[in-house]
């Protein structure tokens, strides 16, 4: 079975790669490991949407997988969430592709440059009809919301106009490009993130991210070693 990982960064991910022996931090890059009857690639395709386009299609064009996850870390816009829980982020819409006029903010299909029905698209969102056999993973709150952004949220302000536009639960800044790629090439995936901090005015210092990356990696690894026992799913 041949499944490909994707994360932003190396240090997301970096508990899992050590244990498959990799210890080299380098972005861009992809890596072949073997663990029991799976083919792993893993993809680090640096920060933000168009990195993660760019390297997941080079990545479809060579290879056909039974499988894509991707794992990073984000930011909550939910407080019923706790920092450092790991969830399965099923649905994501790109919340900053668009134009400003003097009310406010308008997305692309607002704009009517984006048709919110065409495949891959469905009512404006993408949408993952996540695998069954995720439900069998301990400790992953299923069914999250996510938007993608370039720019993080860090003032109350565009806070409040983003969660009354979208109402999510959590932020990153790859989720919509991967599902995107995935449901186009109809691959069955996963997004999981595990929180770091909450979306609120920008204070670095209430982030916990060697918290969300230990919950992220013991997940990672969980669900890496549940798909090595059902190779069939
Ligand atoms: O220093 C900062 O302000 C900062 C802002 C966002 C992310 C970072 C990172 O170092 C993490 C990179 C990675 O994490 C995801 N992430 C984590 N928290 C958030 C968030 O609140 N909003 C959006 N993305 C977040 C993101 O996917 C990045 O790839 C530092």
């Amino acid at each position: 079975m041949k499944v490909l990982i994707v994360a932003a960064t190396y240090f997301e991910i970096k508990p899992l790669l050590l244990s498959f022996g990799q210890t080299d931090d380098e972005e861009f890059s992809m890596k072949t490991f073997q663990y029991h009857q799976l083919s792993l690639d893993v993809l680090i395709t640096g920060v933000g949407l168009m990195q993660t386009a760019y390297f997941m299609g080079k990545a479809f064009v060579n290879t056909t997988y039974d499988l894509a996850l991707n794992f990073g870390i984000a930011g909550s816009f939910n407080k019923n969430i706790s920092i450092g829980e790991v969830v399965n982020v099923t649905e994501e819409q790109i919340a900053d592709l668009g134009a400003e006029d003097k009310e406010g903010f308008l997305d692309v299909i607002e704009l009517k440059l984006l048709n919110p029905n065409r495949f891959p698209y469905n009512s404006g969102k993408l949408i993952n009809k996540t695998p069954d056999w995720a439900q069998e993973i301990p400790n992953l709150r299923a069914t999250v919301k996510g938007i993608s952004v370039n720019t993080v949220h860090g003032n109350q302000y565009s806070i409040d106009k983003i969660i009354q536009k979208y109402q999510p639960d959590l932020e990153s800044m790859e989720g919509a490009a991967f599902l995107y790629a995935c449901l186009i090439e109809h691959i069955p995936c996963l997004q999981i993130r595990a929180i770091s901090n909450y979306i609120e005015n920008r204070n670095k210092g209430t982030w916990n991210i060697p918290l969300a990356i230990e919950n992220l990696n013991e997940t990672a690894m969980k669900i890496i070693h549940h798909i090595s026992g059902n190779v069939h799913l």
